[in-house]
């Protein structure tokens, strides 16, 4: 890659990026914001009541989410605290952890049974096998709706290596189904590319809803924290099921179909700081509903997609890490640039 060809593909991407189009200066932009996306810690109360005689569901994406995001994807380890946290919410309510990365890599950073991991962006669903017994330890694998795309995704996750290995700051993760290339050397930024089927996080989260018995209640109320572009898809399905609220995590406005958000990751919401005190939580949660034995699992923004050989799909985030701006694009179809770009650079 030359120095020319990044810089003018940052200049592209930069074109190409969402931006929080709006002609109110920043400080009303942020204040209107605020009261469409109200913090999830000050309308605490309003879930709780919201919530009440329903089943809660927990929907928690993992990076910068339930860790903030650092540099080396490798070490976004989760806190001690924040484990204990997630292993007593999930004492009441079914859990799952939904998150780009692959299920294996995220189990073994969040360590906790008897939870749902839906990895993969949703591609690898795993869980509770017979209530809370693990086959071999394992979570059981419910749905791979992509798994005939395991063999081109290990090939392109094997090309990619080898395209990248004399790039500085290029880091290729292998997700198993789908593959993300992290460049650190012009600014932050994160490929990633996905087979073509329909499925996303959202198909993830109504895949669990109806495995859990719970897609077609009305006394049912999920809560899906995520802080991605990705976690729109499932922000939407809440909003349009009506079936309960997307929380999003951001120190920046963003458009979103989140009902609420959070300023840091959820720390914030399950070690309650700022007028909720953790007695008030714990008592909420737990008299709002103690069932333990549910059942054994049997318009969002959209982000623009490049085809590649017809069957793969490349997506483009841009992050920053543990500051304020986390800016997402993606490639389009319709820059030229950016899809020759691409296929010279990986594919040639
Ligand atoms: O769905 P998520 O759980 O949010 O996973 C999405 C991606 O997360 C990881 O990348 C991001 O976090 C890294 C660690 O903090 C950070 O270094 C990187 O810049 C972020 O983009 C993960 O590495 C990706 O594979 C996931 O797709």
């Amino acid at each position: 890659m030359t120095k020319q060809n990044e810089a003018s593909w940052v200049e592209s991407m930069k074109a190409l990026s969402p931006t929080s189009s709006t002609s109110l200066p920043a400080t009303d932009y942020q204040a209107s914001w605020i009261l469409h996306h109200p913090s999830a810690l000050s309308m605490f109360e309003h879930i709780i009541n919201a919530s009440k005689g329903k089943e809660i569901v927990m929907f928690l994406d993992y990076d910068g989410t339930l860790t903030p995001i650092v540099e080396d994807p490798d070490q976004a380890f989760m806190s001690d605290a924040m484990r204990a946290e997630v292993k007593n919410v999930a004492r009441y309510f079914p859990t799952a952890i939904v998150s780009g990365r692959c299920t294996n890599k995220v189990y073994s950073f969040v360590q906790l049974a008897g939870l749902y991991y839906a990895g993969s962006h949703g591609m690898d669903i795993k869980g509770p096998a017979n209530g809370y017994k693990y086959k071999n330890g394992n979570p059981a694998v419910l749905i791979q709706p992509a798994s005939e795309f395991l063999p081109m995704i290990e090939e392109v996750y094997k090309a990619l290596v080898e395209k990248t290995k004399s790039t500085p700051g290029a880091k290729v993760e292998n997700n198993k189904f789908c593959v993300s290339v992290h460049f650190r050397c012009v600014e932050e930024k994160v490929l990633e590319i996905r087979p073509t089927i329909k499925w996303d996080k959202g198909k993830a989260l109504e895949f669990l809803l109806e495995s859990l018995g719970l897609a077609d209640c009305n006394d049912v109320l999920a809560l899906y924290i995520g802080d991605d572009l990705t976690d729109e898809d499932a922000f939407k399905v809440l909003r349009d099921r009506g079936q309960g609220f997307g929380i999003l995590v951001s120190k920046i406005p963003k458009d979103t179909s989140a009902s609420y958000s959070l300023q840091e990751p959820c720390n914030g919401l399950f070690a309650p700081v700022g007028g909720v005190e953790e007695t008030d939580y714990k008592r909420a949660f737990q008299g709002l509903n103690n069932r333990r034995n549910y059942p054994h699992p049997s318009k969002r923004r959209q982000e623009e997609n490049v085809e590649i050989q017809g069957e793969l799909h490349v997506y483009q985030r841009w992050a920053t890490t543990n500051k304020d701006s986390r800016r997402v694009t993606s490639l389009d179809p319709s820059n030229s640039f950016s899809c020759k770009y691409f296929t010279s650079f990986f594919l040639a």
